[in-house]
C-alpha cells in the first residue's frame, strides 16, 4: 500500500514563518531574505516527509497567508482596488490579506471567514463582474520544481475550482457565470504541470461535503467535464474532507478522476457510500483514516480493520490523512513538560507521518498481530484509563431543565438593568482584550521561565490594568474592561486553569495569516478547582466608578478551541466546562461585577456542515449548555456574549435563545449584512454590531463610523444598540487602537448629538 497526506503544517516547528513574515511587515528583513528563508522551511518539510517514507508528498501546501488567497492570485482574481495600488506581487498579496494604508493608497482587506468547521480562516475571493480569469501566478509550478531540484517528486495540491467559486463573493454575476472561464484556466494549469512531468495533482473540493443542490451538481459537472477531458496523462485526485459526499458520490465515481479522496473520520456515510455504490477498479481510493484534526494516537487495530473492510469493495487504496495536517501542531518532540504516560497518547503532524508508515507496514504483514508495532500501539490504548470525576458526574446527573433557564425573562431584566446601570443611549464598550504588546508578552514569558517572581509579574499586570482603565476613562467609554493582559489566549488560559486539561508548550496551530493558537487538550473530566478570573476582575472594578465588565470564555468556545476527548461525547465535555464557568460567573457577581461577558466566539464554527444536523447534532445541546453557564445570576447582572463571525443569519433564533442580555459581533468586513435578518426576525437581544474591523491595522475615520452607526439605527431600535469594535484588540498595536477608539467615541458622540436635536 502507499501513503499520502493532504498537506503539512507550514508554520514551522518554531513558528518560523510567523516571525519571518512579521519581520518583513515591519521592514526588518528584505523580501529577498524572506523568500530565501521560506524556501529552507519548505525543503525541511519535504525532507521530513520523504524520510518518513511518505509516498505522496504534497507541494503548494505552503502559503504565506492562505491557500485560497494563493489560488485567487494564481487565477488573476484580484479586485481592482488592489491592482490600482501598483505594488509588487508579494506586497499586493499581503495587501489583499491585511488591507493597505500607506503611500500607494488606502484599501480594505478581503473578508476573512472560517474554513468549514475549523479555526483556520481563509480569505474570501472577490469576483467582480469584469474579473478575467487567467493563469497569472506560477507558485504551484515553482514549488514543484523547487522540490524536484532537491530530488523530491511531489503531488501539487490546489483548491479546486468548484470550492473556489462556492467560497467567493460576487457583484451581480454568480458562480455559474464563471464556470467556463475557471475551467479553462484549470486546464492551462494542468497542462503546464503535465509539461513539467508532474504525475498527480490533487484538487481539494471540501465544498462537496456540504448540502448540494441540483445546480451545484450541474456546476461541478460542467467545470470538471472540461478539465477532465483535457487532463492528458496527468493523474487527477479529487480530494474531499470534513465530511462525506453523499449528494454527489455516484457522479464522482462516474467521472474520469484517477483518484478520489474521502474522509472516513468525519464522513459519517463514507463507508456506506463505498459499500453501497461500489468503487471503480480503475480508480484509486485515497482513504482518510488518520485523523488530521485531532491529536490522539491512531488506534492501529481499528484502522486495520477499516482498511480490511474497504478492501472488500476497493482494489486500489492509498492510506491518507482525513484532512490537511495544517489543523494539528507540528511535532511532539519538544514537549518536555508532558509526562510520558500523557505524551504517548498523542500524535501531532510529524508523528502522524510515522503512523502512516506504521500502518503501511502492518498492512503488508501476513500476521500483523505478531508485530511489536501493533502490540505497542494496543498497549497504549489499553493503558489510557481515565478515572471518572465522581463529583462532576453527580453534579451533571442532578441537572434539570430549570438549570438552563434564567429568570426573570429578558424583557423584564432589560428594564431592571436600565434602572440599575443607568447607561446613556448607544453605550460604548470594547470586546475585552487590549493590545498584547511586546512588554505584556515579555512579562508573561519572564514569569513563565522563572526570570521574575509571581509578585513582580502581578505588579506589572496591575500597572497594565490601571493604564488601560485610565485610557478608557479618558477616551470616554461607558462600560470598561480590564484588557485581558493576564491571558495568553482566551481559551488556552482557561485550559491552564481548569482541572482535566493538559496544555503544551509549542503545539501551535495556524489560525489565520501569521496568527497561531495553542489549543489546550481535554484529557479527563473537567472541573474548576478554584476561582480563575475573580481576583483580577475585582481589582479592575476597584479602579473605576464606571461599570466594569468581567470577561469569560463560554463553554462551547472553550470546547471548540480545545482538542476534545474522543471517548465521551462533546455535549458532556461542554457541560462539564459550563459548570466550571457557572461557578466563575457567580463568584464574579458576588465580587461586585455588574456586567459579565461570556464569549462564544466559536459557536458558529462547529455548526454541522449539513443543515439537517444543525439542531439534532449541535444546537439542541450547545444553546442550553451556554445558558447553564449564566442562568443563575441576579436580574440586575447584565450578561453579554460575543461572536466573531456574524454569519448566523440562518440560526438567529438559536442565537437569541442563548438568552444573553447583549451580544456583540463582527459585522464590518461583511458590510453589516446581518442587520436585515436581525430586523426581520425581531431579534430580542440588545446588539453591538462591530462598527469597525479590528483584524486590519487600518484606522477607521469618524465619518466612516458615524455612517455605520446610522446604518445600524435604521434596522435596530435605538435602545437596543451598543457601540463597539467588532472583536478584541489584542492583535493590534497601541497606536492604531487609541486612534480608532478615539474615532469610535467621537462618532458616537456626534450621533447622540444629532439624535438629541
Ligand atoms: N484560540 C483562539 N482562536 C481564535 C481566536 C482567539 O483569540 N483564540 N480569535 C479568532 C482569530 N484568531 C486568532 C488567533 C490567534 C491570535 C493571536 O494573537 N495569536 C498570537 C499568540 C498568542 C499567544 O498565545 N501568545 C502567548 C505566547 C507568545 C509567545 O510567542 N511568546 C514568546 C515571547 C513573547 C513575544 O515576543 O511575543 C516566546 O515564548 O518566545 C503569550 O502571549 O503568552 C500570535 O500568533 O502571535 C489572534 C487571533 C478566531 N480564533
Ligand atoms: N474577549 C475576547 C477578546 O476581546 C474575545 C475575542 S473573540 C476572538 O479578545
Ligand atoms: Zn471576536
Amino acid at each position: 500500500m502507499t501513503t499520502s497526506i493532504i498537506g503539512y503544517p507550514r508554520i514551522g516547528g518554531e513558528r518560523e514563518l510567523k516571525f519571518w513574515t512579521e519581520a518583513y511587515f515591519k521592514n526588518k528583513i528584505s523580501q529577498e531574505e524572506l523568500l530565501k528563508n521560506v524556501a529552507t522551511l519548505r525543503l525541511k518539510n519535504w525532507k521530513k516527509e520523504q524520510s518518513s517514507g511518505l509516498d505522496f508528498i504534497p507541494s503548494n501546501d505552503f502559503s504565506f497567508y492562505d491557500t485560497v488567497l494563493d489560488t485567487a492570485v494564481l487565477l488573476n482574481v484580484i479586485p481592482k482596488r488592489f491592482r490600482d495600488l501598483e505594488l509588487d506581487a508579494l506586497d499586493t498579496y499581503f495587501a489583499l490579506a491585511k488591507g493597505y494604508q500607506g503611500e500607494a493608497g488606502d484599501v480594505k482587506a478581503l473578508p476573512m471567514k472560517k474554513w468549514f468547521n475549523t479555526n483556520y480562516h481563509y480569505l474570501v475571493p472577490e469576483i467582480e463582474d469584469n474579473t478575467t480569469f487567467a493563469l497569472k501566478g506560477s507558485k504551484i509550478i515553482d514549488e514543484f520544481l523547487e522540490a524536484k531540484e532537491a530530488g523530491i517528486s511531489t503531488k501539487p495540491v490546489l483548491v479546486g475550482p468548484f470550492t473556489f467559486l462556492k467560497l467567493a463573493s460576487y457583484e451581480t454575476k454568480e458562480a455559474k457565470d464563471f464556470a467556463n472561464d475557471i475551467a479553462n484556466v484549470y486546464v492551462k494549469i494542468l497542462q503546464t504541470l503535465e509539461k513539467n512531468k508532474v504525475a498527480w495533482i490533487e484538487l481539494d473540493e471540501p465544498a462537496l461535503v456540504k448540502d448540494l443542490t441540483e445546480e451545484d451538481i450541474t456546476l461541478f459537472k460542467k467545470i470538471y467535464s472540461v478539465i477532465l477531458s483535457n487532463k492528458g496523462s496527468l493523474k487527477v485526485l479529487l480530494q474531499t474532507y470534513f465530511g462525506d459526499v453523499r449528494d454527489i458520490y455516484q457522479e464522482l465515481i462516474a467521472l474520469d478522476f484517477d483518484g478520489l479522496g474521502l474522509d472516513f473520520i468525519e464522513g459519517k456515510q463514507s463507508f456506506d457510500l463505498v459499500k453501497k455504490f461500489g468503487f471503480p477498479e480503475d480508480k484509486v481510493l485515497f482513504a482518510g483514516l488518520v485523523n488530521g484534526k485531532n491529536i490522539w494516537k491512531n488506534d492501529y487495530e481499528k484502522t486495520l480493520s477499516k482498511v480490511a473492510e474497504l478492501e472488500q469493495s476497493v482494489s486500489k487504496i492509498v492510506l491518507s490523512s482525513s484532512c490537511s495536517l495544517l489543523h494539528v501542531p507540528v511535532s511532539l518532540e519538544k514537549e518536555d513538560k508532558l509526562t510520558d504516560d500523557i505524551k504517548e497518547n498523542f500524535a501531532f503532524a510529524k508523528e502522524k507521518l510515522q503512523e502512516l508508515q506504521d500502518l503501511d507496514e502492518l498492512i503488508t504483514l501476513q500476521n500483523p498481530a505478531d508485530s511489536s508495532v501493533l502490540k505497542d500501539n494496543q498497549k497504549i490504548h489499553q493503558n489510557l484509563k481515565r478515572s471518572v470525576d465522581e463529583k462532576v458526574k453527580t453534579r451533571i446527573n442532578a441537572l434539570t431543565k430549570e438549570d438552563t433557564i434564567r429568570q426573570p425573562a429578558r424583557a423584564e431584566r432589560f428594564k431592571i438593568q436600565q434602572d440599575y446601570l443607568k447607561l446613556p443611549i448607544l453605550p460604548t464598550t470594547t470586546i475585552g482584550s487590549f493590545p498584547q504588546t511586546a512588554e505584556v508578552r515579555q512579562n508573561r514569558k519572564k514569569y513563565r521561565t522563572g526570570e521574575i517572581s509571581k509578585e513582580d509579574y502581578g505588579a506589572h499586570l496591575k500597572e497594565d490594568f490601571q493604564e488601560v482603565i485610565r485610557l478608557q476613562e479618558n477616551l470616554g467609554f461607558d462600560v470598561l474592561v480590564h484588557g485581558e493582559f493576564e491571558r495568553n489566549d482566551m481559551v488556552e488560559y482557561f485550559g491552564e486553569n481548569l482541572k482535566g486539561y493538559v496544555f503544551t508548550r509549542f503545539a501551535w496551530v495556524q489560525s489565520y495569516g501569521t496568527r497561531c493558537v495553542k489549543p489546550p487538550i481535554i484529557f479527563a473530566d473537567v472541573s474548576r478547582e478554584r476561582p480563575i478570573t475573580v481576583e483580577t476582575s475585582a481589582y479592575a472594578r476597584s479602579l473605576t466608578e464606571k461599570p466594569m465588565k468581567a470577561m469569560l470564555t463560554g463553554p462551547i468556545t472553550i470546547l471548540n478551541w480545545s482538542f476534545p476527548r474522543e471517548d465521551i461525547d462533546l455535549q458532556t465535555q461542554s457541560t462539564q466546562i459550563a459548570l466550571a464557568i457557572r461557578d466563575e460567573v457567580l463568584d464574579l457577581e458576588a465580587a461586585g461585577l455588574p456586567i459579565i461577558q461570556i464569549d462564544e466566539a466559536a459557536l458558529r464554527e462547529k455548526l454541522p456542515l449539513r443543515k439537517t444536523d444543525w439542531y439534532s447534532e449541535y444546537l439542541e445541546w450547545a444553546i442550553p449548555t451556554f445558558r447553564l453557564s449564566h442562568s443563575a445570576v441576579k436580574a440586575t447582572t447584565q450578561i453579554h456574549t460575543h461572536m466573531c463571525y456574524s454569519e448566523f443569519e440562518d440560526i438567529i433564533r438559536a442565537i437569541d435563545d442563548l438568552d444573553a442580555d447583549v451580544i456583540s459581533f463582527e459585522a464590518s468586513r461583511s458590510s453589516l449584512e446581518i442587520l436585515d435578518s436581525l430586523q426581520a426576525e425581531h431579534f430580542e437581544t440588545a446588539v453591538g454590531p462591530g462598527v469597525y474591523d479590528i483584524h486590519s491595522p487600518r484606522v477607521p475615520s469618524v465619518e466612516e463610523i458615524e455612517n455605520v452607526i446610522h446604518r445600524i439605527l435604521k434596522k435596530i431600535p435605538l435602545e437596543k444598540v451598543w457601540i463597539n469594535p467588532d472583536c478584541g484588540l489584542k492583535t493590534r498595536r497601541n497606536e492604531e487602537t487609541v486612534a480608532s477608539l478615539k474615532n469610535l467615541i467621537e462618532a458616537t458622540t456626534n450621533v447622540r448629538k444629532k439624535l438629541e436635536k
